[in-house]
């Protein structure tokens, strides 16, 4: 199994997603800023991963002596879209205050350890969905690269495969940062499960054509109406998804789900570098001095979202707000 965080006595080495597939690097890092310098840089990145990785830097933080309060707002400001970033720092906020400095370290292993049992359930629960042989669309890395391992999307998808060994998988590449073909796919050759990488823009052609048979994908914040905001795509996924009649299911631990939002139009949505859409493989493919946008996420209204898989179960939108948050 791909372990993209290892933790081993004080230093935490992250597989540098940046580098996948045609390297497997791992980079260690003992100290705060390396880790803020690894999520910002998306060396670790999806939603859980970056809530594992912030968990720790909050204890190499406060272990080396640094202000609680700038450890936190300045490992929150790393990326402002996943809650599970801020869920993660809260969880290590709420030791600090009540046992100091002491437990810390064993803080951020249980939460470490906590998301690879609740990926197995989540995809466990997300498994009963799906009675094999199905053609299952995916779109960017919800992989066990986007967690502490197992994947929850992909995770889904493992747990299928493991039960029927009869899926197959349509990889979205994900511009611009290739989640999908850099790392779905990586993920998914390393376990035997036949897949095909396809554009972005290819998906509305392959379900029209009627070879689509489920979607499913992971988030990175879901508001108590069920809006969900997931990698840039996702919405226009769903559009086509809706069209065509075909499930669209998002898989997601409940650490995912921002209770305090109402819904989906306060989700903070992050806008990075213009270079990731003008630069392809170290080539500039747009020319100079013209106007790019490059948000990295959008949100999808509840309506059109088949259901969501967790790890306390499978729920409709309506009952999002009722889910029990540990
Ligand atoms: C299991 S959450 C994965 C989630 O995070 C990804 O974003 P990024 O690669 O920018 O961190 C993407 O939205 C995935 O669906």
């Amino acid at each position: 199994m791909i372990r993209p965080i290892i933790y081993d006595n004080n230093i935490l080495k992250l597989l540098d997603q940046r580098k996948l597939p045609s390297e497997q690097i791992y980079c260690e890092c003992s100290d705060f800023d390396s880790i803020v310098e690894a999520i910002r840089s998306m060396k670790v990145r999806g939603a859980p991963a970056i809530g594992v990785a912030a968990a720790f830097g909050f204890y190499f933080g406060i272990r080396d002596g640094l202000n609680a309060d700038k450890v936190y707002s300045k490992l929150f400001d790393t990326r402002p879209t996943a809650v599970n970033l801020k869920w993660g720092l809260d969880r290590m906020k709420e030791s600090f205050e009540k046992y100091g400095e002491n437990y810390l370290e064993k803080t951020a292993i249980e939460i470490f350890d906590e998301d690879v049992k609740t990926n197995k359930k989540l995809s466990s629960h997300g498994a009963s969905l799906f009675k094999g042989g199905e053609n299952i669309l995916t779109h960017c890395n919800a992989g066990a690269l986007a967690t502490a391992g197992y994947g929850t999307a992909l995770g889904v998808i493992r747990s299928v495969f493991y039960k029927t060994k009869n899926i197959h998988v349509y990889v979205d590449e994900t511009r611009p940062f290739f989640q999908g073909s850099r790392l779905t796919s990586f993920e998914l050759r390393e376990e035997g499960i036949e897949h095909t990488v396809i554009c972005d823009n290819m998906a509305g052609f392959l379900m029209n054509s009627g070879i689509v048979d489920k979607v499913i994908v992971g988030a990175d914040r879901i508001a108590c109406n069920g809006d969900a905001a997931n990698k840039i795509g996702t919405y226009q996924l769903a559009v086509l998804s809706g069209f065509h009649n075909i499930p669209f299911y998002i898989a997601a631990p409940v650490s995912s789900i921002d209770f305090s939002l109402k819904s989906g139009e306060e989700i903070p949505i992050e806008y990075r570098d213009v270079n990731e859409v003008a630069y392809c493989g170290g080539s500039r493919i747009v020319p100079e001095g013209i106007d790019i946008l490059n948000p990295a996420f959008d949100v999808t209204p509840h309506n059109l979202i088949t259901a969501f898989i967790t790890e306390k179960g499978v729920f409709q939108s309506e009952d999002i707000k009722n889910i029990q948050r540990r």
